[in-house]
């Protein structure tokens, strides 16, 4: 079984839908990036595989074995995170309490965890570093290897790289497709940056207030939606 499945699934705010008609499934190891303009839902549909947000039609089903606590989640950054105050260590750290149950200290493994994504994501330098001194870059690799914590399973992201520069953006999206090449670990990503997304992901998923496309980024090269939406501006 799938290990995510949108089932004739519509989300909407105060009973008006914003976003409707998404069928789409997601198998262990898919990348998956989630493209439209401003508006068209794709933040919405992440609240609701989260689980944070009930459909208001249809549904969105778990298989695989998937539990919601195996789905780790990149956030877009409100000023209010940028400027927490902790070091590198206790926000990758925070990364465990989901697993951490009732105990009340971290474990061995849950320190080793931390270590692990530490040197994964070559941020072992900034351990002690206090997060909001670091650059926005350094920022998301430190959200990353928090989230790294959290799963083993599947990463959910909300355009991890807003704000970034170019370079930067690019090698974070390098390292997240090398997460998903060398763990296995399923990732679904909101993306304003459609070449990267088209470089990366080996899915698309295109909304307009509806699903209008769902399949392989090859295919979505080849469709008139897909092409229109390559070569035009970016509404960003
Ligand atoms: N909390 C809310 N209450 C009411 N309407 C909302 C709320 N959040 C989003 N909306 C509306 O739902 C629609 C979809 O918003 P959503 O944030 O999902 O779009 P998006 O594709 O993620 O946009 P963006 O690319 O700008 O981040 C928009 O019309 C938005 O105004």
């Amino acid at each position: 079984m799938a290990l995510l499945t949108c089932r004739d699934a519509s989300f909407a705010y105060d009973g008006h839908t914003v976003v409707s008609g998404l069928n789409f499934s997601i198998n262990s190891g898919d990348y998956l990036c989630i493209v439209g303009e401003n508006g068209s839902g794709k933040s919405t549909l992440i609240k609701g595989l989260l689980r944070l947000k009930m459909p208001q039609s249809g549904s969105i089903l778990m298989g695989d074995g998937l539990k919601a606590n195996e789905i780790g989640y990149l956030p877009q950054q409100t000023a209010v995170q940028k400027d927490f105050p902790a070091s590198t260590y206790e926000v990758v750290l925070s990364g465990r309490l989901s697993n951490r149950g009732i105990k009340p200290f971290y474990s061995r493994a849950d320190k080793a965890a931390v270590e692990e994504n530490l040197a994964r994501l070559g941020i072992e330098e900034l351990r002690n570093k206090c997060y909001r001194e670091l650059s926005g870059g350094q920022q998301q690799r430190v959200l990353l290897a928090r989230a790294l914590c959290a799963t083993h399973r599947m990463l959910l992201m909300d355009e991890p790289a807003a704000g970034l520069d170019p370079v930067v953006t690019q090698d974070l999206y390098r390292q997240i497709s090398e997460i998903n090449r060398e763990m296995g670990i399923t990732i679904i990503m909101v993306s304003h940056d459609i070449h990267s997304a088209v470089k990366y992901a080996g899915l698309i998923l295109h909304l307009k207030n509806e699903q209008v496309f769902f399949g392989a980024t090859a295919d979505y090269i080849k469709s008139k939606i897909g092409a229109e939406f390559l070569g035009g501006d970016q509404h960003d």
